[in-house]
């Protein structure tokens, strides 16, 4: 039976599609902390739950090697992320974070993590109603515990103690149809080493195309071409801030940004996320922004590359500068940056630069999904303003 759990949990149901007699909003109304479940859901009786302490040097790096073998492929087995320690750290560590939300599964007799899932809050805007979700990221169940049914309880478990922090709805993204998706985005790839891409089987040579064509086909200035294109910086916090809540107000659901979650998101973070401005060089006023963050993968059973450095395109805004010229500005720093790939989802307005800047269309889609609160109508990709990591 397909969806068995799915079918059980307040999203929306494939049943119900169509059916516009639905209101859009909460699928089921909050109960009294008091009355949400006190204690853990049951595991089988070889594990045991236990919350990481992602501060904890050790956790921290139990956390990253089950992720490191055990997280998301793609579709050919040929990738796996490999998100890097200091990543997990930000990723899990927002303004007003609750430790309690990065929930392992250890074997009792080794102690051996062998399951993890996340959560942490974020003031999520859909249409004209601001909610405080919990975004779920990172559930992964080691490779020898697959289909054991862990997910299902994990998922529960998580929902639990995100209730009783009074919190009703959540967010989170899926390479796989559940039920139901709000947005169904399709990934692209620009090529910045189309060399290694090629040799590691993540780019196939064109037809009618040799290798020095192809390279000529991708290259890239060696600097950005934008008067006042610099590093964002501590200062620039307030008006990036306005810069990019003016600039999220159009899309149908975006993240509720204030100054504390954009310097903790978007000021430059070695390693884990880069972002550029456009600081007018006659008025010294901040016009555009462009960000990525850093997810490397790790390249299965290639003899010279092991790592796949890769930047995935975060949140954009252009008010002056046109958006292609600002995001070629981004491709030629990940380029300087040695970087081999910079990845970009079709939403918001990424349509708009995608093909002209020479990205491909991946071989997969991602789906996002709203926990406990019904859409009406599901999103084109360009409303949705919603980056998840
Ligand atoms: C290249 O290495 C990969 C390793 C694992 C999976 C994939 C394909 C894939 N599933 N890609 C994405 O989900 C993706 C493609 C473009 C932009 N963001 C993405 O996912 C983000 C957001 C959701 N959580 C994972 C990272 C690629």
């Amino acid at each position: 039976k397909k969806h068995k759990f799915w079918e059980t949990q307040p999203v929306g149901q494939f049943k119900d599609l169509g059916d516009t007699s639905l209101p859009e909003g909460p699928i089921e109304l909050p109960t009294p902390v008091s009355e949400v479940k006190q204690e853990p859901y049951n595991l089988p009786s070889l594990y045991e739950w236990t919350t990481c302490d992602i501060d904890s040097e050790e956790t921290c790096a139990e956390v990253y090697s089950l992720l490191t073998n055990n997280y998301v492929e793609d579709d050919e087995n040929m990738f796996r992320f490999n998100y890097s320690k200091e990543f997990l750290r930000w990723a899990l560590r927002p303004p007003g974070y609750f430790k309690s939300w990065h929930i392992g599964v250890r074997v009792k007799v080794s102690k051996k993590l062998v399951a993890f899932i996340t959560g942490i809050p974020a003031r999520i805007r859909v249409g004209d109603v601001v909610v405080t979700k919990a975004e779920i990221n990172f559930l992964c169940v080691h490779k020898k515990l697959r289909s054991k049914r862990l997910a299902p309880v994990m998922i529960k478990e998580v929902t639990r103690r995100v209730h009783l922090e009074n919190i009703w709805q959540a967010a989170y993204t899926a390479g796989v149809v559940l039920p139901t998706p709000i947005a169904t985005c399709q990934y692209w790839h620009r090529s910045l080493n189309p060399k290694k891409l090629i040799d590691v089987g993540f780019s196939r040579l064109g037809a009618r195309m040799t290798m020095s064509r192809t390279i000529k086909l991708y290259k890239l200035p060696e600097s950005t071409v934008t008067p006042g294109f610099r590093k964002m910086e501590l200062r620039d916090v307030p008006a990036v801030t306005r810069l990019l809540r003016d600039y999220l107000r159009q899309f149908i659901v975006a993240p509720d940004f204030d100054q504390d979650d954009v310097e903790h998101w978007l000021l430059p973070t070695e390693n884990v996320v880069d972002s550029y401005l456009v600081e007018s060089p006659e008025t010294h006023e901040i016009t555009d922004f462009c960000s990525f963050y850093t997810l490397p993968s790790s390249i299965l059973g290639n003899q010279n590359h092991s790592i796949l450095k890769a930047a995935y395109s975060y949140y954009n805004v252009s008010t002056k500068t046109p958006l292609l010229q600002l995001m070629n500005d981004a491709l030629i720093v990940a380029k300087q940056r040695d970087y081999d790939v910079f990845n970009a989802l079709d939403i918001m307005h990424n349509e708009s630069f995608l093909k002209e800047l020479k990205y491909g269309p991946g071989d997969g889609q991602l789906h996002y999904y709203l926990y406990n609160y019904r859409v009406k109508h599901a999103l084109k990709p360009s409303e949705l303003g919603l980056v998840l990591l």
